[in-house]
């Protein structure tokens, strides 16, 4: 059996009104691009933060002009380009900085602990190595559903490669890049409607948590149409339409865009590894096992290729783990499968989560306490004039540990590590209600989140 008592009344920290003579509307000033300083939040400037960040759109020449459709996507495309072009080079500097050789190539086991590159001039080269680490990602499913593919349909590669604005992109699949997407694509100005098969967008989720998001995307026009399973697609000139059912009804819909975004595949098939020894599941990812060793001696695998949860904090852990095997370090027997799998989802506002739902928890017949907030109880939501959301936290009936913590609201996900910790440490969630936390910060509200939790009965 479990209980749950949920806990209504937030006045825990004093709620004193941001007074509307503390801000101040200054004239908008006329800005060079050399004069915008770094954007940065620093409390109560919010309001300055919001006219620079409006300097640094039209510093990025991210707008034709003002209002909805103007858009510059040749400049959002050119931002993003700069920004992995960016990264990119910081990770070759490091290479670099540590003589690490690097091949552009496409690369495949031709024996055991043998690898052929063929470059991009399709040069061939062979490589042998002692250790070889597999780490090859994944890729976007494109369904099998009969026009799909014939339909031209997107990836979130070809969407954030485009240089024009979809005027109506559908997308298939309601969770994380779909939504992520469908909110971005709507603030650029598309219109967007988000088809989902299940009966709710993020269905790992609990329902308050999925229902709220959905009404903050409703509000900003993102059409989500759940239960719709689609079942043909055909082309016609520059629009696409989608056949097949919502809640068992016929159904149908005409766009200018599709984006699939309804899961990945591990992106291990034809590259030798099975014939080099390497298992795959039934799903392909490899097998590994706690040490992320695949089922040949002195090759591992890591991150999405091998089955871990799809996140890139996730692949870095994989690669500590394999450094931790190699360099002989002893790490607990559950290193990869008794880890923390925190998330964010970059939607805004932001949905971040760590450990066990409520439904998680009720399925497995663990009783909690329940402890859950409005995030309008962090005053910092107030001064950033960002109160939508909530937060809300699962703890033990028996002890104080925290079993799990969900909060949807602004900036959120930076609250995981100090829960991520107590919950590592298996700390009583006293000890983060009894913390001393900068005012006004999004983390105070963790002090009114844990000290509103109900007593053990
Ligand atoms: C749209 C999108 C948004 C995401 N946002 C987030 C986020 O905000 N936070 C987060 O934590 N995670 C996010 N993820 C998930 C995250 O990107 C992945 O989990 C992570 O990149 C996995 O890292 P990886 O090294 O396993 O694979 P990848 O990053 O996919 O890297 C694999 C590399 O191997 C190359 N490769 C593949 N096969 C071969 C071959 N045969 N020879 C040579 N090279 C090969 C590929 O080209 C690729 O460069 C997002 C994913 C997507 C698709
Ligand atoms: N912020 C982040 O950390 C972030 C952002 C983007 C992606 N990711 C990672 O990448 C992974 C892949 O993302 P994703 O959004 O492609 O997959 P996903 O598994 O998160 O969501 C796929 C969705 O598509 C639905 N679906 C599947 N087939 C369908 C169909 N035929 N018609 C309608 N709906 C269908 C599923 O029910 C599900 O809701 C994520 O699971 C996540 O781990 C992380």
């Amino acid at each position: 059996m479990s209980f749950n008592k949920e806990v209504e009344h937030y006045d825990l920290v004093s709620l004193e009104a941001v007074k509307p003579a503390d801000i101040s509307h200054g004239p908008s000033p006329v800005l060079k691009a050399s004069d915008v300083p770094p954007l940065r939040t620093n409390g109560m400037a919010r309001l300055a933060q919001m006219s620079l960040l409006s300097a640094h759109g039209e510093m990025f020449r991210l707008r034709k002009g003002s209002g909805e459709g103007k858009t510059d996507m040749k400049a959002v495309k050119r931002r993003k380009d700069d920004m992995v072009d960016g990264l990119m080079q910081m990770h070759k500097g490091n290479f670099d900085k540590n003589a690490v050789e690097m091949i552009w190539g496409d690369g495949k086991f031709t024996g055991p602990k043998t690898i052929e590159v063929t470059d991009l001039e399709g040069t061939k080269r062979v490589l042998k190595a002692d250790v070889i680490i597999v780490c090859t990602g994944s890729r976007a499913i494109i369904n099998d559903i009969p026009g799909l593919k014939e339909a031209d349909p997107l990836t979130h590669v070809e969407l954030l490669d485009r240089e024009e604005l979809p005027s109506h992109l559908i997308v298939l699949g309601g969770g994380y890049i779909a939504l992520e997407m469908s909110q971005a694509m709507r603030r650029l100005g598309s219109a967007v409607t988000v088809l989902e098969h299940n009966e709710r967008i993020l269905q790992q989720e609990d329902a308050d948590i999925t229902a709220m998001l959905k009404d903050i995307l409703d509000a900003e026009g993102v059409q989500i149409l759940t239960s719709t399973s689609i079942n043909k697609v055909s082309k016609s000139g520059q629009s696409v339409t989608l056949k097949g059912t919502k809640s068992g009804q016929p159904f149908q819909i005409t766009g200018s865009h599709v984006l699939c975004a309804t899961g990945r595949l591990p992106n291990n098939q034809n590259i030798g590894l099975e014939e080099a020894g390497i298992n795959l599941d039934s799903k392909g990812f490899v097998v590994v096992d706690e040490w992320n060793r695949a089922t040949t001696d002195g090759v591992f695998a890591v991150g999405d290729c091998a089955g871990s949860p799809n996140f890139t904090h996730v692949a870095y852990d994989d690669f500590r783990i394999v450094r931790e095997y190699l360099t002989g370090k002893q790490g607990p027997s559950d290193r990869r499968s008794g880890r923390q799998v925190p998330f964010t989802l970059f939607t805004d506002p932001e949905l971040a989560h760590i450990g066990l739902r409520e439904h998680e928890a009720t399925a497995k017949g663990l009783e909690y306490r329940l402890t859950k907030l409005p995030m309008a109880a962090s005053l910092r939501t107030r001064t950033l004039g960002e109160t939508e959301g909530f937060a809300k936290a699962l703890i033990s009936a028996d002890d104080d540990t925290i079993l799990g913590f969900t909060a949807l609201g602004a900036g959120v996900g930076d609250l995981l590590p100090v829960v991520q910790l107590a919950m590592k440490r298996g700390l009583p969630y006293t000890d983060i209600a009894d913390l001393v936390i900068t005012h006004p910060t999004l983390s105070e509200g963790l002090v009114a989140l844990f000290g509103a939790v109900p007593p053990r009965s």
